[in-house]
């Protein structure tokens, strides 16, 4: 920025001396002064013209690297605040808007950024100089721009303060706009098999009109204020032109001293527009600064933990009298009482909505029960950092997101550290190898995105991979068999044998025959304890609700 300053000042030099320099000339051209004077004049003027071209295209440069700089600075800021924002937030904004934030709000402060301060400082020094100028050729016609000047700035502030909510709405129109296309897009396979493409092209032509209005009635703002300043100066041009010929004609003014006049108010013309500009800028820099500096003041709710370390080795997992509810008054879990010890396997079973999904969200500490103490290891996860909690755990869940990237950056999540020899022997590990050979470029093999042209089981396989790499010492399988041809199921089946050796699990499973690796079973029912205890034990029991379902689902086999 100190050197956007510096070239600014070398512009303003330049633009301040060319009128002069071709002022000079025009009198002694007229007066049949020396030609060689005239000459060096003449190579003055071009000289001056190059200079100027050559500090545009240096300012050009120099402006756009800083506003890529700082808006990049404050994209990386975003994402990062936005990975830090608890599940909340993120159930109640859409993946499209915050990209909308990230980037369109941003986007508009790169020029923000970049020239604001410059170029108003900047044309603020021009404008006083011409000013100045003028009042030096004939105070007259200073003061006259110097009114003009004034009112015209005094109506350019007036109507940006006027402007801000409009570019407000604005930017909220169109982050709505690309939530909804973003939400769409993901559901498009939906979309399209049930035939509602008509009812969503509806909605987008909904969403863009209103778009449209809203941008009209901002961008009308910018315009008027155009019409303003274009008008005022118009009037201004009129009144010094007037007053210099009227000195002209009196004999009082030179043709050169008048041309410098003219030159002067057209001078004057750049910088108010420049400034104009640069306000017309702020109008919808205003709107998104707001809506960043919200975004960025967004707390999360998680508050992270003081740093109590976790015990090494396969964790236990407590539940101590565990309420939880997504809305205060809507409860989903209550009261839950579980304690498993290291290295055993939980299995989980319950009727849809019956809270599993929500039991192992609370261990990753996404929520925070609302009555009753989650522990692992023996402590408090209250007491530990987030990210130290999240470490130890390797998560399956029901939807597997892979990334359209290399099947190395898959399994690594991008970490770069994790050496090829590590990757192929858990590959082997998961029977994977053969899948693997088949690929054309092995690890480097792009994966399509979303995990298109994989099978459910194979993703899920990819998934196990994935935590196997973490080696984590609580391992939680959220349905992983829901979807699975037989072939693949025994692949699946052995891949979460693999995953559980040697670490604490919980299975969560609508398909009992999952559970063939529990030691314990919990057995919720509308959010509460209905059954706890040893596998072995609730099976053999015949009055126990496991031996009542497990019945259930072999009679339906049979069927
Ligand atoms: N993010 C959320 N916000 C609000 N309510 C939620 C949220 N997620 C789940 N719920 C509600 O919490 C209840 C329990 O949901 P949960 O997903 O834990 O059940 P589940 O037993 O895992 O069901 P399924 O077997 O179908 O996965 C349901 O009534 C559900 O509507």
């Amino acid at each position: 920025m100190g050197l956007l300053g510096v070239i600014m000042c070398g512009t303003i030099c330049v633009q301040v001396v060319t009128p002069l320099v071709a002022s000079h000339f025009i009198d002694q051209a007229t007066s049949g002064g020396d030609l060689h004077a005239l000459f060096v004049l003449a190579l003055l003027t071009i000289g001056l013209a190059l200079a100027g071209q050559g500090l545009a295209v240096a300012e050009t440069y120099v402006a756009e690297n800083v506003g890529w700089a700082a808006t990049n600075a404050l994209r990386a800021d975003l994402v990062a605040h936005l990975l830090r924002l608890d599940a909340t937030f993120h159930t109640a904004h859409t993946s499209g808007e915050l990209i909308e934030r990230v980037d369109g709000d941003v986007s508009t402060l790169a020029r923000f950024f970049s020239r604001f301060v410059i170029y108003v400082l900047g044309n603020g020094v021009l404008l006083v100089g011409v000013l100045g100028l003028l009042y030096h050729v004939d105070w007259r016609v200073g003061l006259g721009m110097s009114v003009f000047a004034v009112l015209t700035l005094i109506a350019i502030l007036r109507i940006r303060a006027a402007a801000t909510p409009s570019w407000a709405a604005e930017r909220q129109a169109s982050a709505d706009f690309y939530g909804f296309l973003g939400e769409y897009l993901a559901g498009l396979q939906d979309i399209r098999s049930s035939g509602a493409g008509a009812f969503v092209l509806r909605r987008c032509a909904e969403m863009m009109r209103l778009w449209l209005a809203v941008r009209r009635k901002a961008q009308m703002w910018g315009y008027s204020m155009n019409a303003t300043s274009l008008g005022l100066f118009a009037l201004g041009t009129a009144v010094a032109f007037a007053l210099s010929a009227m000195q002209f004609k009196l004999g009082t003014l030179t043709i050169g001293t008048v041309y410098l006049i003219f030159q002067c108010t057209e001078m004057l013309r750049q910088p108010t527009e420049q400034i104009r500009n640069e306000v017309q800028d702020l109008q919808q820099a205003d709107a998104s600064i707001a809506r960043v500096e919200a975004l960025l003041n967004t707390v999360p709710r998680m508050v992270d933990g003081p740093g109590v370390a976790l015990p090494s080795g396969p964790l236990a997992v407590e539940l101590d009298g565990v309420s939880f509810g997504y809305a205060e008054d809507a409860p989903v879990l209550s009261d839950i009482n579980v304690s498993l010890a290291p290295g055993r396997v939980l299995g989980v079973v319950g009727r849809t909505g019956s809270g599993k999904t929500t039991l192992t969200r609370l261990l990753l500490r996404f929520y925070d029960p609302l009555a009753g103490v989650v522990r692992l290891g023996g402590v408090d996860l209250r007491e530990v950092r987030i990210a130290a909690v999240r470490a130890r755990i390797g998560l399956v869940s029901q939807e597997v997101h892979l990334f359209h990237a290399s099947v190395r950056d898959n399994l690594t999540l991008f970490d770069d550290d994790v050496p090829d020899e590590q990757i192929h022997t858990v590959l082997d590990t998961l029977g994977l190898t053969s899948w693997l050979q088949e690929l054309p470029q092995g690890l480097d093999s792009t994966l399509l995105p979303d995990g298109a042209g994989l099978s459910a089981g194979q993703a899920q396989i990819l998934a196990c991979a994935r935590i196997l790499l973490r080696d984590p010492d609580l391992v939680i399988l959220d349905e992983p068999s829901s979807r699975l041809d037989p072939m693949m199921d025994q692949l699946v089946q052995t891949a979460l044998r693999r995953l559980l050796e040697g670490r604490t699990g919980i299975i969560i499973a609508h398909r009992l025959a999952t559970l063939a690796y529990a030691d314990d079973i919990l057995v919720l029912e509308n959010g509460q304890v209905r059954e706890y205890g040893s596998r072995l034990a609730l099976a053999t029991d015949p009055t126990s609700r496991f031996a009542g379902l497990l019945r259930v689902e072999t009679s339906e086999v049979a069927l």
